[in-house]
């Protein structure tokens, strides 16, 4: 468990972080957004002591991060940033290997560490571990970036707009990765990005900065259906707001029993993927998979149901 409690940062006369205060679950994606200048890259820098606390205190898994040493604490806390800062002059194995190196780890483990990370982020070992940071494209070097900072199992992975230079193809590629290897790994991560549809998709819980201030901590939907402020619904960009609302809801969850023609859409599927099943085949309902009762169907009514914002 992360605890973020009444953490302030003052620069001369300006408050760049202003009181915040939450707490993120072991295991869970926590999305800090929020327009430039917002704060964001100083409360996540305030986690692992790269900037210290004005005040207020970081406590993870209830130890207050000032009672360990920095050193200590950056090696137990993941760092990946945008442009992956990989060492140029190591190759990708040793790259991803630094941080079990300076613990110490046996060679083996470290072997044995860099292939299951390489092989998690799709490149093969065999192919990839011996080579050099240039002799990667833009996307490999970012997937080998955050590799390197999940490598010695961190307790926490901060990431700073990880994705900021990858084109929106290659971008939506990487966010499935991350989500699916957090999954596996079971790893907690605190992510900052100005995109709040980064945010929502990957946020387990989406922290929205204004002026330093900590305006909404909810999960995505609660966010996207109910904005706390203006800004909050500013950024979630209200045209777009009924579909986004729609990409979080499974389409299992409203479907009711009965059949529908044409071919069922996977239990993962999103009430967004039905709705637009509906506009392609010019069909009222579509059948959807779900775990228990065999399949269903998800109406046009009860999507258009469930896309409705509270007033
Ligand atoms: N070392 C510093 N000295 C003085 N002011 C600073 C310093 N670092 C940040 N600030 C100020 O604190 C505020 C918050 O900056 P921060 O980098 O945390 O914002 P951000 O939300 O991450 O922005 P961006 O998305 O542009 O990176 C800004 O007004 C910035 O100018």
């Amino acid at each position: 468990m992360i605890e973020i409690d009444h953490l302030t940062k003052v620069y001369g006369s300006a408050t760049a972080v202003d009181d915040v205060t939450l707490t993120a679950q072991s295991g869970t994606i926590t999305a800090i957004v929020g327009t430039s200048g917002s704060g964001k890259t100083t409360l996540l820098r305030m986690i692992n002591r790269l900037e210290e606390p004005t005040s207020g205190e970081v406590r993870i898994n209830g130890e207050t991060t000032t009672d360990v040493k920095p050193y200590v604490l950056r090696r137990r806390i993941g760092y990946a940033i945008q442009g992956h800062g990989l060492f140029p002059h190591h190759t990708v194995g040793r790259n991803i290997g630094a941080v079990p190196r300076l613990l110490g780890w046996p060679r083996e483990k470290i072997r044995a560490r860099v292939d299951e990370l390489l092989d998690l982020f799709s490149l093969d070992p065999a192919e990839f571990r011996d080579r050099y940071p240039a002799e990667l494209s833009g996307g490999q070097q970012q997937r080998v970036g955050v590799a390197r900072a999940l490598a010695s199992r961190p307790d926490l992975l901060l990431m700073d707009e990880p994705f900021g230079a990858l084109d929106p193809i290659i971008r939506a590629r990487a966010q499935d990765d991350l989500r699916r290897i957090q999954r596996t790994l079971g790893s907690t991560i605190m992510l900052v990005t100005h995109d709040m549809e980064e945010a929502i998709r990957l946020g387990d819980h989406v922290a929205v900065m204004d002026g330093g201030r900590l305006v909404q901590y909810a999960p995505p939907a609660e966010i996207v259906a109910r904005p706390a402020t203006p800004f909050v619904a500013d950024m979630v960009g209200d045209v777009d707001r009924p579909l986004r609302l729609l990409s979080l809801i499974p389409a299992a969850e409203v479907a009711e029993d009965g059949a529908a023609e044409g071919e069922a859409l996977p239990r993962n599927a999103s009430l967004r993927d039905a709705l637009s099943a509906c506009l392609r085949t010019g069909r009222e309902a579509v059948p959807v998979q779900r775990e228990e009762g065999g399949p269903g169907r998800a109406t046009l009514a009860a999507i258009r149901a469930r896309a409705e914002l509270p007033e």
